[in-house]
């Protein structure tokens, strides 16, 4: 989390994004910022655009507006180490005949062109798999595993390359508790190094404490901020106890 309020430039700025698909506006004119080491949390009904807006944070679809990373104008920018991303589970885990270790490895290549992972590589593959609960079961296909498993796998990818801003599409989606749990020490660990987080979530779960800040979208537009407060009052709600049930934010329609 943020410790101090700070004047350095945003990790990453959306400014009146607009994106349209299968010709229709999606996006309305989206205004995001998410600072060095903050949690942003993106909410909203089902349709609202949240997938979308990260997507094109990525990207992963064209939009127009002002966006950029790091500083740099998408359109220019090329160090695609510095972000992680974890899109939703069901478009990145049809079928892959693959072990833990190789999807995990594969999060390595990027900017590499063909040369082969060095010793370096593998370390931050097992610390990544470790992170996530999940270095005894490096050499098991991924198929093998549960959904929460296959989420944690997607995560320690997005992780090997230590990125400075991770991007990840509805991370608690289907996860069992135990993977939620194993998610939010991860953020928590990536958190203090001050990486900066933009999440999409339908529940704030066991995230609700990681939280800084969350923007609620609702048809392609930012609908409102909430604060850390109003958060801190929803993950103390009497509910929002993980080992009942997630906290709920009231948000679907
Ligand atoms: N490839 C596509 N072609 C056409 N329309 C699309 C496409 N992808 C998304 N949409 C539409 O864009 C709108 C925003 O979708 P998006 O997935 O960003 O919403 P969301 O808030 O992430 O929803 P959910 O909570 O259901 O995942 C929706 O109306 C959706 O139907």
């Amino acid at each position: 989390m943020a410790d101090e309020p700070t004047t350095a430039p945003p990790v990453l700025s959306l400014r009146g994004v607009t994106a349209s698909l299968g010709g229709r506006q999606v996006l309305r004119g989206i205004d995001l910022e998410v600072a060095r080491g903050e949690v942003v949390a993106l909410l909203g009904s089902n349709g609202s655009g949240k997938s979308t807006t990260v997507r094109a944070a990525v990207g992963q679809v064209p939009a127009d507006g002002g966006l950029e990373l790091f500083s740099t104008p998408l359109r220019r920018f090329r160090d695609w180490r510095r972000v992680g991303y974890v899109p939703q589970r069901s478009t990145a885990a049809a079928g892959v005949p693959a072990t833990v270790r190789e999807v995990v490895s594969s999060g390595r290549l990027a900017g590499r062109w063909l040369r082969p992972l060095g010793r370096g590589d593998r370390a931050a593959v097992h610390r990544a798999l470790e992170l996530v609960g999940l270095a005894d079961r490096a050499g098991d296909p991924v198929e093998a595993l549960s959904g929460g498993q296959h989420q944690r796998v997607l995560i320690a990818r997005a992780l090997t390359c230590e990125p400075e801003l991770l991007v990840m599409d509805e991370p608690l989606a289907g996860v069992d508790l135990l993977s939620q749990r194993v998610l939010a020490e991860a953020l928590r660990d990536q958190v203090a190094r001050q990486v900066s987080v933009l999440l999409v979530l339908h529940e704030l779960g066991p995230l609700a404490p990681l939280i800084d800040r969350s923007v609620v979208l609702h048809d392609g537009r930012v609908e409102r901020v909430d604060g850390t407060v109003h958060l801190h009052d929803q993950a103390c709600h009497p509910h929002a106890d993980a080992d009942t049930e997630p906290t709920r934010t009231g948000l679907l329609t």
